[in-house]
């Protein structure tokens, strides 16, 4: 009885991430009134000073002995044998005669601090051995996403949470910061920013973080020693600012930059002229241009170059067999072979910028559970949206600490509880919804309004084939309020003001979706009962709805990209219109209307040829279409052509194209036709900034095409590319 006891009380104890081994020593005790710290002097200071403060006055040469300190230090001399030998690795015990809070190392005291710190009760205490280290020895986030970088309180707030959930990496890297890539990543930082910087450095010290300085050289690195020299100097003066922890990103370029041999010749000169010659120094990280699998190209020999010419102690970044990707044994595996070291995951997700529209709060999953032994670091890039991310980076704390005792579920509720502790039922609601990505150019996805969904579609089917389930009713009705509940105390809550912040336009998206999805249940009974009167009143009000929501997209988050605020985009909002459609056609049926349907604006469909336009989501609005820019190179192959056809003949008064292309353009055509079978070229100009300009006021068309009428290759970047018709 005892034993089931022991184990029962084990599994109430609340530690994230979850420790490796705890044994419970007994029944819970009173807690002491005051504690007598031993060990100060010695142990690690960090440690020392978060004990304290979180202690405060009951602080006391008289009270319960507290033992602190690193293996080998006195005060925790009698436990040595105790403290696990991983790094990072701590032992902690509480019991009536002491308390002791044993490290490994200096980390692993801290953690075993942040560890009692969660076991700490104003009543009792358990009586508890633990015995804990992490499984990934590099474990965080790498801000490396493509748009408006976190701010400096974003990234403040991220390094404190880093602290609490024991994660001890972020690697700075936003793209779009023009010192970190070109052109001026040759350049120190503005004074401001400089201080910025230094601020960090030491915010993350006192978090036990490692702050990880990523340069992005590659799109106009010269392989010179001046640009070597460059490089250099920038390490040294970020090293100034405080860095200890560098990184050289090699992703997402082409040309010269992606030479394996040169960028080899660089990092090798850098590990052996700065990183390993200066003493506080950890090892150099690198992200390769070939960063998955897929782009993998084994003729390259790529791969193999890093494999046997980059210096061992350098780390090397893998996003796994694709750009956004689950993370599997298999696969790390294979990359070890590769580049003959453990790979360092750079895990796309939760990161959005190929999917702006949509925020991801969904559980983490997909994972494998057996990789630990093939990886040195797994960090996660998030979305632009910091607050929101944590959703996602607790789960990966969970994660890489613990990976056996992972749970995917558990983990995501304890996340929403730590970061939304007031209104935790709502944000699960909210989170719950908007968690898939939609089509998107990566064809990742995810899991969404998973619970509902089998309700859903029970009862679409039955509602089309005459016949449903009146639970299944109230069941909808039932969660389109919480929806509708959830918005609104979501969007006056103020337990965590950034997050809303970060989230209101998706809040006003949610609540539209609610009230639509309970009136347009309202239509459903009204068509039923015969109600015209009750039935147009909540079909003008839908409407009016859809309306608003289409005003919020064209309102909010306007990027080049994906603009606009989508929301439960996978199950609610086909249901909800799933549901208007079918009750509307009916009420036509019956009544000899015609009242619209709320089909979604111009379908326009794409066809081409270029393997990397084939899954391009479109932008549509009601007088402009719009490709998904790509952010990356496309290879526009001779005779490759992309082709928009509309749903009718409209008059075409302009066309856009950026392709970023410096050079001529002359390989490029663009015609227009009316039936897909006679073409006319539309003359092309150039504008100041190189982008493409056309206008065909000639009669109306209905396909639009632009093709590589040279015989090379072309390679490009899709900035721009968009068709207006009236
Ligand atoms: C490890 N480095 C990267 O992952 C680079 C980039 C950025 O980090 C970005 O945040 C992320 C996801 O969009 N990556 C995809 C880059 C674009 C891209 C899109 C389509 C492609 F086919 C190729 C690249």
């Amino acid at each position: 009885f005892f034993a089931l006891q022991v184990k029962i009380m084990a599994q109430d104890i609340q530690v994230q991430p979850t420790p490796r081994q705890i044994t419970v020593k007994g029944e819970n005790m009173a807690t002491p009134v005051t504690f007598r710290l031993e060990g100060e002097r010695e142990a690690n200071p960090r440690a020392v000073k978060l004990l304290k403060t979180f202690l405060g006055d009951r602080l006391s040469s008289k009270g319960l002995p507290l033992y602190l300190g690193e293996k080998g230090d006195r005060a925790v001399q009698s436990r040595k044998r105790q403290i696990p030998e991983q790094p990072e690795g701590y032992y902690l015990e509480i019991n009536p005669k002491g308390i002791t809070l044993a490290g490994n190392d200096e980390r692993g005291t801290y953690y075993a601090v942040r560890t009692f710190m969660q076991l700490f009760r104003d009543n009792h205490l358990p009586q508890v051995e633990i015995r804990d280290y992490p499984d990934v020895r590099f474990r965080g986030v790498v801000e490396g996403f493509y748009g408006t970088p976190w701010s400096h309180e974003a990234r403040l707030r991220q390094l404190r949470f880093y602290g609490e959930n024991k994660l001890n990496t972020y690697i700075y890297g936003p793209k779009d910061d023009p010192y970190h890539s070109s052109p001026n990543w040759r350049k120190p930082y503005p004074a401001k920013d400089a201080a910025r910087i230094a601020e960090l450095v030491k915010v993350a010290n006192e978090n036990e973080v490692d702050f990880v300085w990523a340069i992005h050289p590659g799109l106009d690195i010269r392989w010179e020693t001046s640009d070597r020299d460059s490089l250099m100097a920038k390490f040294e003066h970020m090293y100034d600012l405080g860095v200890r922890s560098f990184a050289v990103f090699f992703d997402d370029i082409s040309g010269e930059g992606a030479k394996a041999d040169r960028q080899v010749e660089l990092l090798n000169y850098v590990d052996d002229h700065f990183v390993r010659v200066k003493p506080d120094v950890t090892p150099l990280i690198v992200c390769p241009t070939e960063y998955n699998k897929d782009w993998a190209r084994p003729e390259s020999g790529y791969l193999a170059t890093i494999g046997t010419k980059l210096n061992p102690s350098v780390e090397v970044m893998w996003t796994g067999d694709r750009v956004i990707s689950e993370i599997t044994r298999e696969g790390v595996e294979w990359i070890r072979e590769q580049i003959k070291r453990p790979s360092y995951i750079w895990w796309n997700f939760p990161v959005s910028d190929y999917v702006r529209d949509h925020v991801l709060l969904g559980e983490v999953y997909g994972n494998g559970k057996d990789i630990a032994g093939s990886i040195s670091g797994f960090v996660a890039n998030p979305m632009e949206w910091a607050e929101a991310s944590k959703l996602a980076i607790y789960c990966v704390a969970d994660y890489t600490w613990n990976m056996q005792s992972y749970d995917r579920s558990r983990s995501w509720h304890r996340a929403i509880r730590a970061i939304m502790p007031e209104n935790a039922e709502a944000f699960t609601v909210f989170a719950r919804h908007n968690s898939d990505l939609g089509e998107n150019v990566h064809r990742f996805r995810r899991e969404e309004s998973v619970e509902i969904l089998p309700v859903a579609e029970r009862f679409m089917k039955g509602y089309q084939e005459g016949r449903y389930d009146e639970r299944d009713f109230l069941a909808l009705q039932e969660e389109f309020e919480r929806v509708a509940e959830a918005a609104d105390l979501l969007l006056v809550d103020n337990e965590n003001e950034a997050l809303i912040e970060e989230i209101t336009p998706w809040l006003h998206q949610f609540k539209i979706l609610g009230d639509a999805g309970r009136e347009a249940l309202v239509m459903l009974k009204a068509e039923e009962r015969g109600d015209r009167e009750l039935f147009l009143r909540k079909y003008n009000h839908v409407k009016a709805l859809r309306k608003r929501s289409y005003e919020l997209e064209r309102q909010f988050n306007q990027n080049p990209y994906q603009p606009g605020v989508k929301t439960g985009t996978t199950v609610l909002q086909p249901l909800v219109l799933g549901i208007f459609t079918e009750a509307t056609e009916r009420f036509n049926r019956k009544n000899g209307m015609d009242l619209p349907l709320l089909a979604d604006y111009l379908p326009c469909k794409l066809t081409t040829n270029v393997p990397q336009l084939e899954h391009l989501p479109l932008q549509v609005y009601p007088n402009r279409v719009h490709l998904t820019p790509l952010l990356e190179v496309v290879k526009w192959p001779a005779g490759g052509y992309l082709q928009l056809e509309l749903d009718d003949l409209y008059r075409i008064p302009g066309t856009r194209m950026n392709f970023d292309v410096k050079g001529d353009l002359s390989w490029g055509v663009m015609e227009v036709s009316v039936d897909g079978e006679n073409w006319q070229v539309v003359t092309l100009t150039r504008d100041a900034r190189g982008r493409l300009n056309g206008k065909w006021e000639d009669t109306p068309v209905k396909f639009v095409r632009f093709t590589n009428s040279g015989k090379d290759e072309q390679q490009v970047y899709l900035r721009e590319f968009y068709v207006v018709f009236s």
